[in-house]
């Protein structure tokens, strides 16, 4: 088989690799209860998510009419908590997304995570959802001091997985502008979670199903 174009497949983790909904939800609306505020449908969610847990709680609260740094910041923990205790208990891999990534690491390319999500979560989730064989590499939001859009996190995890012609795959506009910002041709999901149409997300091509990745892939290189 021909050597695959890329080394190294970077992926973000909540809404591309696994629809993480149901349990962000979940946490989400035990702490906006805890707090005494009212919960947010499943649906509203799927567009709050990508920049991280403060963000979402934030959004949240904002949801409901609030909009307070303390009730944050009061509301972080016992978000944490029920999340980690939680964290696959619904959530799923995107349907063929565990064969495209069986592909890619058969043709030898190296798989990595790029998340906003804690470093500690992300591996606890692919953990939990037993892929802690399949990535080597994962940069949460607060490994190297900055998180998406800065560049800085995208340009950490291909230099940890070893560097080389590399791609960005993800769901939002803070995907692909990191990956716009750090050079790195990207890769969006129609089907992810988003704020906006897929379209203006502004990727270099933009996929409807994980079936379609490993040629996008060699087109983006062709
Ligand atoms: O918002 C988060 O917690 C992380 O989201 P991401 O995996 O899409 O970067
Ligand atoms: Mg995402």
């Amino acid at each position: 088989m021909a050597a695959f174009p890329f080394d190294v497949v970077a992926f973000d983790l909540d809404g591309t690799l696994a629809d993480t909904a149901p349990d962000l939800t979940a946490a989400l609306n035990h702490t906006l209860e805890q707090l005494g505020y009212p919960v947010v449908p499943a649906g509203d969610v799927r567009h709050m998510v990508g920049h991280g847990a403060k963000a979402l709680l934030r959004q949240g609260l904002a949801a409901g009419g609030r909009s307070d740094e303390a009730l944050v910041e009061r509301g972080f923990p016992i978000f944490l908590d029920y999340y980690e205790a939680h964290i696959a208990d619904e959530s799923f891999a995107f349907p063929g997304c565990e064969a495209a990534l069986d592909e890619l690491a058969a043709r030898g390319v190296i798989l990595a995570i790029c998340t906003n999500k804690l470093e500690a979560l992300a591996w606890r989730f692919v953990d939990a959802i037993g892929w802690n064989r399949r990535f080597p590499v994962i940069i949460g939001g607060d490994t190297v001091g900055v998180s998406k859009p800065d560049p800085a996190p995208l340009l950490a995890t291909i230099a940890r997985a070893g560097g080389g012609r590399a791609a960005f795959v993800g769901d939002s506009i803070t995907d692909t502008t990191t990956a716009r910002a750090a050079a790195i041709p990207c890769i969006a999901l129609s089907f992810g979670f988003h704020d906006r149409p897929p379209a203006e997300l502004g990727a270099d091509l933009l996929i409807d199903h994980y079936d379609e990745l490993i040629p996008a892939l060699e087109r983006l290189a062709g």
